[in-house]
């Protein structure tokens, strides 16, 4: 609740101004049935025409009124859940956007996504109709109470205890639908996670023939969620029932011994429809509240759910120390080849020329990233998965990691990123503790291709800008003409060619080169390749490793590699075997003295050469 508090407080002027818009329309609603049973009592049964008429017009004018404030109410009712539902996702997602890659296992994929979206819904429709159901209901059962006792004590007694057996009905209701709405939050992540890997996995599942398993498996997640919906149904179906049957009953005694006090003239007549309608009108109200009312247990849970995501403190925190200025990216700033430039656009050589690389090294030792006895354990771990890691990746020199699969590579790539805290020794950045660090200061300075090259929906374009939001026409044909994408040039709309979510729509190879490509567009002091050649062919991988040379010359370079060609002329190769270096040096280096590094090389190069 103090999340929600915290997101309405900035809107109080609106809260006000719905609040004044209700009670308008609750004021002209109430004040409706005492004018009709006086245009009844003093018009009608004593022919007074004029009374009728200027009771009538007042009446019109009240109307107008409930009308006025239900309008303007319900629309600021609407403005303000809105605004609500918007902070709070906004909320939601800044604060995962600081999350590290273990925070995030904590809630899991789907428990984001169903957050993010269905919880955040619920929330934002729990506000607007509480406010416009619920809110008025005290005013409206008290007010409507007081002047039906107004008008006759024992017809107001005996409104008062229906009513009272409607709420109490009401809160049973609500106290056995709560726990199964909590429930069904649950059921729904469930959904969520099943739904996405049957999608995501849809040609694993085809393959192997696993749809009648899935279909269960679906059917399974489908039947829990849907046999919690159909109790909280039957709950809410007998409230429909019960409350419209209360209503009728309620008409009925009131219309009885109202008649019966109408004949002992201890009543006038017109009294007997204020009553009632106060009566129906309380209980309509209550019916309302109490179907609101089963939402808000459901809306408190998605609440702590959304809570849980924002006071999460991430694992990994920035520091308040600051990197020099990027010799990299400053390099790059300055040296930007306009679309003037372009000579023999998209043609690798030419337009490498005219591609900006980082400047010489400030940094004596040379020295851009460093592992210094580093180890690390994920957080549900038993044992670490890197062990006393050592070895230091310097400008204008390539760095190999090589191992077997599990080995920790793409770990050593996430800690250099920060996405992971070591957990013990120091990872350093231009001699920095990257835990010093912003984290925003250091990945500026990092150029990264994941080892599963992700595209984002949009266009070739908007993805290489992902890399430099300011780059030119120029730049993006020096960037795919390095990473060999001269496949872009065969598509019908070149550069504005349409990308599917993930990429889909472009072979591996393509992808990779795509996201190479885009990595490029910045111009770091550091370039990660996780792994980024491995769907290229032979000769494609060779040229590329070529064009990238005077690209990053003056940059340090990390490639991750499982094939023995792509890290051949490395100038330090690490050979790690779980999680521990096994050797290090260059290849005729760790030929010569690493068991492993020989085993794998002679296991992919005919005679081991
Ligand atoms: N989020 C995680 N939680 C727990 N253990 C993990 C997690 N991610 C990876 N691991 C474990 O850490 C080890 C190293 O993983 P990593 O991805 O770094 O290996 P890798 O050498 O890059 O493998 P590959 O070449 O197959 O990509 C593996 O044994 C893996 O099971």
């Amino acid at each position: 609740m103090k999340l929600l508090w915290q997101t309405i407080k900035p809107y109080k002027a609106l809260v006000a101004a719905t609040l004044a818009a209700l009670l308008l329309d609750v004021a002209g609603t109430l004040y409706v049935p005492t004018m009709l049973a006086g245009m009844i009592n003093q018009g009608v049964t004593s022919g007074g025409t004029d009374f009728i008429v200027s009771q009538g017009l007042r009446m019109l004018v009240a109307c107008c009124c409930a009308s006025g404030g239900a309008l303007l109410g319900n629309y600021l009712c609407a403005r303000l859940a809105s605004y609500v539902g918007r902070d709070i996702r906004n909320a939601v997602y800044d604060a995962s956007l600081a999350y590290s890659g273990s925070d995030f296992e904590e809630f899991g994929t789907g428990s984001m996504i169903t957050r993010t979206l269905n919880d955040i819904n619920v929330i934002q429709q729990t506000v607007m109709l509480s406010t416009q159901a619920m809110l008025p209901v005290p005013i409206i059962c008290v007010m409507g109470t007081v002047l039906a006792f107004q008008i006759d004590a024992q017809m107001g007694a005996m409104m008062l205890a229906v009513v009272t057996v409607v709420m109490v009905f009401a809160v049973i209701a609500v106290r056995r639908a709560a726990p199964i709405f909590e429930k069904m939050q649950g059921f729904i992540d469930r959904m969520n996670v099943v739904l996405r890997e049957n999608i995501i996995g849809v040609r694993v599942i085809r393959a192997f023939g696993k749809e009648h398993h899935e279909e269960g498996r679906m059917g399974r997640v489908f039947s829990d969620y849907a046999n919690a919906a159909i109790k909280v149904n039957w709950i809410f179906a007998g409230v429909d029932c019960f409350s419209f049957c209360l209503m009728n009953i309620a008409e009925v005694l009131l219309m009885w011994l109202g008649g019966n006090r109408v004949g002992a003239h201890a009543m006038e007549i017109g009294n007997i429809s204020a009553v009632v309608e106060y009566a129906m009108l309380i209980m309509f109200y209550i019916m309302m509240a109490q179907f609101v009312a089963l939402m808000v247990p459901r809306a408190i849970v998605c609440l702590q759910r959304c809570a849980e995501v924002i006071n999460k403190q991430p694992s990994i925190v920035d520091g308040d120390g600051s990197l020099p200025a990027g010799e990299g990216v400053a390099a790059g700033s300055e040296t930007l080849p306009t679309d003037a430039d372009a000579g023999d656009e998209g043609s690798g050589e030419g337009a490498r020329e005219a591609m900006p690389s980082a400047s010489p090294t400030v940094n004596a030792s040379n020295v851009v990233a460093e592992f210094d006895h580093a180890s690390f354990r994920f957080a549900d771990a038993d044992e670490d998965t890197l062990h006393d890691i050592d070895f230091a990746c310097r400008r204008g020199q390539t760095t190999a990691i090589i191992g077997s699969t599990g080995s920790g590579k793409s770990t050593i790539a996430k800690l250099l990123l920060r996405l992971h805290d070591a957990t013990g020794g120091t990872v350093r950045f231009e001699d920095a503790d990257l835990r010093s660090l912003t984290q925003h200061d250091l990945r500026e300075r990092i150029a990264y291709v994941p080892q599963k090259a992700w595209l984002f929906s949009g266009t070739v374009a908007s993805n290489l800008r992902y890399g430099n939001e300011r780059a030119t026409e120029t730049e993006m044909r020096h960037a795919l003409a390095v990473a060999q994408s001269d496949f872009v040039w065969g598509l019908s709309e070149k550069l504005e060619a349409p990308v599917a979510q993930g990429g889909t729509n472009f072979s591996g190879g393509q992808r990779q080169r795509l996201a190479i490509a885009r990595a490029l567009m910045k111009h770091a002091d550091l370039y990660i390749f996780d792994d980024s050649f491995s769907a290229l062919d032979f000769k494609t991988d060779a040229a590329l490793r070529r064009a990238l040379k005077p690209e990053t010359r003056n940059a340090a370079v990390l490639i991750i590699a499982q094939r023995i060609n792509t890290i051949l002329h490395a100038d330090q190769i690490i050979v790690l075997k779980d999680g521990r270096i096994e050797g290090k040096g260059t290849h005729e280096e760790l030929m010569e003295t690493c068991e492993v590094y020989r085993e794998i090389a002679n296991s992919q190069m005919k005679g081991g050469e």
